[in-house]
């Protein structure tokens, strides 16, 4: 049986990024940059003044001295006006520094009347000035190609006045959840019949790692319609199955798959929960088929289709990285695969404390609910007494804010 890491390393070894797109630069908060930002201009594009103050000659400057005040600079002014020696022109933060003038004096320095001014203190030559291309030089390269784009490279792309940013294409993640017994929530339930939780949980896991879901329903338990949903499926940039993937007789989903050309690439993975789970591909698109239990099903999400869709944005880094912490209550599994088992993750003075979340059975989703983190039981132990180190996955970070 395929091990958790062979699963993952052929999952990314089979994902890659996908091309560009140019979005607007208020859209592109949270994308991957495609390209190098080059400035193409200086950044400041003229000297300018970094106070609100008086521009002088430095050397016209002495503490006591009072200069005439020959005009006003507000930011925007054009700033052409060259200073006359002995003088001073009023000048705000941001505008341009007129010819001749090479400090600038903050206006608290000063004691300020109607037309003319007295300065307080000594003046250095260059003070308080913000020189043209001090910040950035024409032709610099700003932003590597691969940058996740933040409020911060929003501002620097601006200053370039990039309007359409390039980035990396958002894969459109269809979701196809399967089987006879499934209604839609809302719906008026059959003895019998169970609630399709999965494709609105699925979509959410996609939109929260900020890829764009595609619902595609339900396909029923027979050939036809299994055929018509997952080729339907199969046109989105990922195809996402739930359910029908164990040893069932009506699990179709491999079949269907294998029919329409998805090469299958692992079926089984070697860990609890999400043993079932395959993953193939088709024309170089991942085709993840997760196992319909609702734990089983995001806990595979978590584990194998959220960093291949990282990758296919264009994140570089794809992998949560686990933290060690303290198990606070013993816990038991059968010997032989890889648990994740849903905890309850608090920090303690001395690191990360873990207790478990309640009933680690695949069918018992409410633990999923109380968790924040899934902690990794390796495959050969079975008693895990209180005081072990385990690695821990995070799948939530609201634990560590602090409350006002
Ligand atoms: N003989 C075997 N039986 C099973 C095996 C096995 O290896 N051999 N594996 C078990 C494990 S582990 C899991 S997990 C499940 C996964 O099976 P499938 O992926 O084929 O899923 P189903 O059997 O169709 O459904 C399992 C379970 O999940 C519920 N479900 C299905 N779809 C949804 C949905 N969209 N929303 C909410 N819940 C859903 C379904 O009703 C079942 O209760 O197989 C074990 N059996
Ligand atoms: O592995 Mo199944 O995924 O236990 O519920």
């Amino acid at each position: 049986m395929t091990t958790f890491a062979e699963a993952r390393s052929i999952i990314l070894d089979n994902t890659v990024p996908l091309g560009s797109e140019r979005v607007m630069l208020g859209q592109a908060v949270g994308r991957l940059l495609a390209e190098d930002i080059i400035a193409p201009w200086d950044i400041p594009l003229w000297d300018n003044s970094a106070m609100d103050g008086f521009a002088v000659r430095a050397a016209d400057c002495r503490p006591g001295t009072t200069l005439p005040v020959t005009s006003f600079l507000p930011a925007g002014g054009s700033g052409t006006i060259p200073l006359a020696a002995g003088s001073a022109i009023r000048i705000m933060t941001g505008a341009p520094i007129p010819p001749g003038v090479d400090a600038v004096i903050p206006i608290e320095e000063t004691d300020p009347a109607d037309d003319r001014v007295t300065l307080i203190g000594p003046v250095r030559k260059g003070q308080h000035i913000r020189y043209r291309g001090e910040d950035v030089t024409g032709g610099e390269p700003v932003i590597p190609a691969g940058t996740l784009i933040r409020p911060a490279e929003i501002s620097m792309l601006a200053s370039c006045s990039r309007l359409l940013v390039p980035v990396h294409r958002r894969p459109r993640v269809a979701i196809v959840s399967t089987g006879d017994e499934l209604v839609e929530p809302g719906e008026p339930l059959a003895p019998g019949q169970i609630i399709n939780s999965n494709t609105l949980a699925l979509a959410a896991a996609v939109l929260e790692a900020e890829a764009d879901p595609v619902i595609v329903g339900i396909a029923r338990d027979d050939l036809a319609s299994h055929r018509e949903k997952l080729l339907e499926g199969l046109q989105a940039d990922v195809l996402i199955t739930s359910a029908g993937v164990s040893a069932g007789d009506r699990d179709l989903v491999r079949d269907v798959l294998e029919e329409l050309g998805v090469k299958q690439l692992f079926w089984k993975v070697d860990i609890k929960p999400g043993r079932p789970t395959a993953f193939g591909v088709r024309d170089g698109k991942p085709v993840f088929s997760l196992p319909g239990n609702p734990v089983a099903s995001l806990v595979t999400f978590e584990l194998f289709v959220r960093p291949a869709l990282l990758r296919m944005m264009g994140h570089r880094r794809v992998i949560k990285p686990t933290v060690s912490a303290l198990l606070q209550d013993e816990v038991k599994k059968k010997p032989g695969r890889l648990h994740f088992i849903r905890v309850q993750v608090e920090k303690g003075s001395d690191g990360y404390l873990i207790r478990s979340s309640g009933d680690q059975n695949t069918g018992i989703l409410k633990t999923l609910v109380h968790a924040n983190g899934l902690a990794l039981l390796p495959p050969e132990g079975d008693r895990f007494p209180a005081g072990t180190p385990l690695e821990v996955i995070l799948l939530d970070r609201q634990f560590e804010m602090d409350k006002p």
